[in-house]
């Protein structure tokens, strides 16, 4: 609950005057009753038409006044939820943008938008109508049961046998309620997560026929919800005709003890028509009680989910860093003893005490098998993810030891899979440096050899790139990736296998390029060809998380054994595509 006050605190007034605003229902539906059995006993009885006139007056005030009461409370408590979700939500995605790739790792993207939308208005939906029923249900119950003994007490008695089985019935179907719609939430997840993976590799699934299989995947997924959702409902369904019921035997009894009351001569006929309307009162206020708890519960499951997120421990901050306003000037890469593991402790180690110095403007090629830890071992530069023993330095100080907006912004790396954003090619290029000029703009791009092909488009810089970059190939889209990187003047620049789509005279050309835009940037390249770490300051070979060789590519030639079965099997390649 400590949490969630921050977020009810600037709407305090709304959240306090909501269900005080309700209330004037209330005093209505506790007064109206009386006033309709006055009118029947004295009015209608004396045939007073100026009695039933007056009467009917103050009533038509009292409605007015309940109306007005009822449009503010509704205001203010939509106003209160409304604000207090936009405000959880937008710290949701903060808490969600400064996650860690391990937090990441740990939710999927379905879950993570379900929880932001889907959970977030459940919680939404409860406040709203918390808020509107708050005062009015007990208040209602509380007027009611005290103008209803007030008028009958005997009558009242009724109600000692109907009120107690009501709360048994509705406890009944909230604790059957709650895990019905804790698995709903997680199958709303599922579903989510398989839409968002089928919507995003459209291509995939295209191109592998594999349309029927993924409908056949999703018509499962939907199944499961549209079961999981009548589960729930079942349950919330059978909540209303109980109440009914309830309420419908309650006023037969009421109808039949007061009858028989009335014949007697013990009680007026106006008082048995409002003693029914108070008794339907006392019983809808408990049915909106019960409405309220039932939605609470859903809400409830959907709190727990939400819950999770703000609870996440953000494993990698710099709430330690030593030197915060440190920032990087030159760009050396040292490497002791470096080893890593992404699951700790589950697995073997994902990196072996690496070592190695990268001077500032070197070159560094890393090379090696898939799934041999090049990846990983340039994550840990920018502090992607952090080394479980050794260090990682950067221009002499321990990467942890930074603040991350000072690292990561002399840091530039272009992924493995690159991701363009929608938008214009130059919006997009202007990510690495806002506040870049058209120039820079196209000198970088020049570099990345993009210039070419982005000025051939109709609307050049202005061309609008489709979805991730959908409408560019995928060797312009590396091009524009590393231009976008090129532009943030890192001191560091990683290429993860960002060339690969790229020919390799474009590849040479934009290496060239590297030696004069880029002289003082240290460079580190991930290839699978040797071409594109040929000519690097130092190559460094990994064979299953372990530098086994580490050197010039001459050096490595004579005398590492793992770096020339690299060569040679890519030279014979060749010679096989030649021949
Ligand atoms: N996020 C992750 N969680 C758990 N294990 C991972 C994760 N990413 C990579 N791995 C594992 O770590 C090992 C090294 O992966 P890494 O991506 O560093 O290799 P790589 O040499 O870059 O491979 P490739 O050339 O195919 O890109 C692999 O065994 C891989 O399965």
């Amino acid at each position: 609950m400590k949490i969630y006050w921050k977020y009810i605190k600037p709407y305090l007034a709304a959240f306090i005057l909501a269900p005080l605003l309700m209330l004037t229902e209330v005093l209505g539906e506790i007064i109206l009753p009386k006033l309709t059995s006055m009118i029947i006993n004295n009015g209608v009885a004396g045939r007073d038409v100026g009695y039933i006139m007056h009467t009917g007056a103050i009533m038509i005030g009292i409605a007015v006044f309940m109306a007005v009461g009822g449009i503010g409370g509704a205001y203010f408590s939509s106003k209160a939820s409304i604000c207090f979700s936009t405000d959880l939500r937008r710290d949701i995605f903060h808490k969600v943008q400064q996650f860690s790739f391990k937090n990441i790792d740990e939710f999927s993207t379905g879950s993570l938008i379900t929880r932001l939308t889907n959970d977030i208005q459940q919680i939404q939906n409860v406040i709203m109508m918390s808020l509107r029923l708050l005062f009015r249900a007990p208040g209602m119950l509380i007027g009611g049961l005290i103008m209803a003994y007030l008028m009958n007490s005997q009558l009242v008695m009724i109600l000692l046998v109907v009120i107690p089985l009501l709360i048994i019935a509705i406890a009944i179907i909230l604790i059957t309620a709650y895990p019905r719609f804790q698995a709903m939430q997680k199958k709303i997840d599922r579903l989510n997560s398989g839409v968002q993976e089928a919507l995003t590799n459209v291509r995939v699934i295209k191109s592998f026929v594999r349309e029927d299989h993924e409908e056949e995947r999703f018509k499962a997924t939907n199944r499961d919800l549209k079961e999981g959702s009548l589960a729930a409902m079942q349950v919330v369904v059978t909540a209303f005709p109980v109440m009914i019921l309830a309420m419908n035997i309650t006023t037969i009894a009421v109808v039949w003890y007061g009858g028989n009351l009335i014949i007697a001569g013990k009680m007026p006929v106006g008082d048995l028509t409002a003693f029914t309307i108070y008794i339907i009162q006392i019983l809808m206020s408990l049915m909106m009680l019960s409405m309220v708890f039932l939605q609470a519960s859903r809400a409830m499951a959907s709190l727990k989910r939400v819950n999770e997120i703000l609870n996440t421990e953000i494993d990698l901050t710099d709430e330690e860093a030593a030197q915060k306003t440190a920032t990087v000037t030159k760009g050396k890469v040292e490497f002791c003893d470096v080893s890593f593991q992404y699951l700790k402790g589950k697995e073997d180690m994902v990196l072996k005490k690496i070592s190695f110095t990268a001077e500032p403007g070197q070159t560094i090629g890393i090379i090696g098998s898939t799934g041999s830890g090049k990846t990983s071992l340039v994550q840990l530069i920018p502090r992607l993810y952090d080394a479980d023993s050794g260090k990682v330095m950067v221009d002499g100080i321990d990467v942890k030891d930074y603040s991350l907006r000072n690292l990561r912004e002399s840091v530039a790396m272009v992924l493995q899979q690159n991701v363009l954003f929608s938008g214009t090619i130059e919006e997009n290029l202007l990510w690495g440096d806002e506040s870049a000029s058209t120039e820079d703009v196209i000198q970088m791009a020049e570099s990345a050899q993009a210039n070419g092909f982005v000025t051939s488009f109709k609307d050049g810089y202005q061309t609008d790139l489709g979805q991730g970059g959908s409408n560019v190939s995928g060797g312009q889209k590396q091009r524009l990736c590393i231009a976008r990187a090129l532009l943030k003047r890192p001191r560091i620049l990683i290429l993860d296998d960002s060339t690969s789509a790229v020919d390799t005279a474009t590849e040479a050309k934009i290496r060239e390029c590297f030696q004069t835009t880029l002289k003082e940037t240290t460079k580190f390249i991930i290839a699978q060809r040797i071409g594109s770490v040929e000519m690097a300051d130092k190559i460094i070979v990994l064979d299953e998380g372990e530098i086994v060789g580490m050197g010039s590519h001459e050096n490595l030639m004579k005398d590492c054994e793992a770096y020339q079965e690299i060569y040679y099997s890519q030279r014979d390649k060749k010679e096989e595509v030649g021949a």
